[in-house]
């Protein structure tokens, strides 16, 4: 009997450090000590501030649809699986269906568009996702499309086509993960999202891990 090795794990989060780069105009990162060790106190506990769209995180249907589920309503098993990692880079402004390999009937697909993800500054011109190839994907039978870029519709978008091809196909998001130096194929996806009452997202700790040889 083989012994069994330690699958490689590899973290798609980016860190929550104060200057994480956020939407313009979102809320900035911030962590304050609420109590100190050796200030009366046995412990240091902090408190934090941030935007539900923070580095790695989960769209809930909330986000783009009033009265439509929050992040602690959603089922958790979409965020849980095996998953298809997908190099989009180069595809332009948007990934379009054309750009869709075979995807071997993965049910989780993840684009990536960045050769370096942009770790201290905030992308402006981030790659999106055509609506049509989220038709696709749920043609396929899909249940989460992720990427790295920090949202599936262009920042200028004021239709949010791309969400709300989502939300017709209640597909579920991951957004901002860092793909750099993933190798397209298949792997375990494991990023789920807090139990947010309300919460229109969720930062994950969103990870990959090697599938055990088959
Ligand atoms: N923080 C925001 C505030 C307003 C509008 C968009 C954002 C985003 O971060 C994009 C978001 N992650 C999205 O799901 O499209
Ligand atoms: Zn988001
Ligand atoms: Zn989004």
């Amino acid at each position: 009997m083989a012994a069994d090795r330690q699958l490689q794990i590899i973290d798609i989060s980016q860190k929550l450090r104060p200057g994480v780069p956020v939407w313009p105009g979102d809320t900035e990162f911030a962590q304050a000590g609420t109590w100190q060790m050796g200030e009366g106190s046995p412990v240091n506990v902090s408190a934090l501030t941030l935007s539900t769209h923070t580095g790695a995180h989960a769209d809930a249907p909330l986000h783009y649809a009033e009265g439509a589920p929050d992040i602690a309503s959603v089922d958790l098993s979409a965020y849980l699986g095996e998953c298809l990692v997908v190099d989009a880079r180069g595809c332009g402004e948007l990934v379009r269906p054309e750009h869709l390999p075979d995807l071997q009937g993965a049910a989780r697909v993840l684009f990536r568009t960045y050769d370096q993800f942009p770790h201290e500054a905030w992308d402006a011109q981030h790659s999106a996702i055509a609506p049509s190839t989220i038709e696709a994907l749920a043609a396929q039978g899909v249940v989460l499309i992720g990427m790295d870029g920090p949202s599936l519709d262009p920042q200028d978008s004021k239709t949010m086509d791309a969400h709300l091809a989502v939300l017709a196909a209640d597909m579920r998001v991951l957004e901002g993960l860092v793909l750099d130096g993933v190798a397209p194929g298949r792997y375990e996806l494991i990023a789920l999202p807090l139990p947010i009452v309300g919460g229109d997202a969720s930062p994950v700790r969103a990870i990959l891990r090697e599938l055990p040889d088959a």
